[in-house]
């Protein structure tokens, strides 16, 4: 297990902002990676294996917490309780979690804001899509006009400023599909000046314009969105890195692969009422998966004697 997981003195939710804005504007360049997890589990996996930085995808979050398509059926509860959630199981490393449309008008995102803020996440992203809003990388989406995306922004960032936060807001234009190029980097040069910290063109569709839109929005940091076998061509962190982009997320990183190993599993168990699941696959082998020898530890420390040998 990686020694961060197993119970160093978590920081307050204020340092993984101030972290994340760190490796964002002062890392020389190097660009922020993020696996998007889904749940608590996968979250843990994904801090056991180091990464430094988290990305709480929204479509991983309806699948997983309402069973649901990414089609807007998350309320800024589900999300921000699930965003908590993750956050909080390892708070030194930064969670960027997705927020939508930030859920109404400019009084919700600032609600949302403040209890992102609240939760300990380090980063949101802010969308131009409708309410009833859906995955970037499905055809058919309808953004509001760009005064309506702006005041999203502009809401996000007098919140952040009120609550005294150092949470980075990330403004995402879906905008491409349908309007082109030459928008979308009006409507993010616009959401920088209402007070985004970073810009995040959804959809791109060639490595030249993901070169392009770094280069018009410089010295805006922007955000990739590698969705694999969507509309953008898969990229490495590197390759993302040299066409100038200073974050990349990975939402289907762990659901992805969880869908296939589950579906391969209960297959086999249904054709031939086995698992098949390998012999190191303990019970307890899983419950240290998610912090069981920091439980024992917890329990020790306080005199309890009940978690000693389990
Ligand atoms: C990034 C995203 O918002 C997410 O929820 O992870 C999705 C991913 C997806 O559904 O393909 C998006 O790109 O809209």
């Amino acid at each position: 297990m990686n020694a961060r997981t197993s119970g160093d003195a978590p920081p307050s939710s204020d340092s993984a902002q101030k972290r994340l804005r760190n490796l964002i504007f002062d890392n020389g360049g190097k660009i922020v990676v993020a696996p998007g997890v889904y749940d608590g589990f996968s979250a843990r996996i994904a801090l056991d294996v180091g990464f430094d930085c988290l990305y709480m995808t929204g479509a991983g979050t309806c699948a997983s917490k309402l069973g649901q398509a990414d089609l807007g059926f998350a309320t800024l509860n589900d999300m921000r309780e699930h965003a908590e959630m993750i956050a909080n199981l390892q708070p030194s490393v930064p969670l960027i979690a997705d927020a939508d449309t930030g859920y109404g008008g400019p009084n919700m995102v600032a609600r949302t804001v403040a209890a992102y803020h609240r939760s300990g996440v380090a980063a949101l992203h802010i969308e131009d899509q409708i309410q009833t809003k859906r995955c970037g990388h499905l055809g058919g989406k309808e953004v509001v006009d760009v005064e309506t995306f702006c005041a999203r922004i502009r809401a996000a960032h007098q919140a952040r400023e009120r609550v005294g936060s150092d949470i980075v807001i990330v403004a995402r234009t879906d905008a491409l599909q349908t309007f082109g190029f030459d928008e979308s980097v009006r409507r993010l040069k616009a959401a920088a000046s209402s007070g985004a910290d970073v810009v995040f063109l959804e959809g791109l569709m060639s490595k030249e314009e993901g070169r392009k839109i770094c280069e018009v929005m410089c010295p805006t940091p922007v955000l990739l969105n590698m969705v694999e076998h969507g509309a953008t061509p898969t990229m490495t962190p590197q390759e993302a890195q040299e066409l100038g982009f200073r974050i990349i997320i990975f939402p289907f990183a762990s659901i992805a692969p969880a869908y296939f190993a589950i579906r391969k599993v209960l297959t086999e168990f249904k054709e031939t009422g086995l698992t098949g699941l390998q012999p190191d696959c303990t019970p307890k082998m899983l419950f240290e998966a998610v912090g069981l020898t920091q439980s024992q530890e917890i329990d020790a420390a306080a005199g309890g004697s009940l978690l000693s040998s389990v």
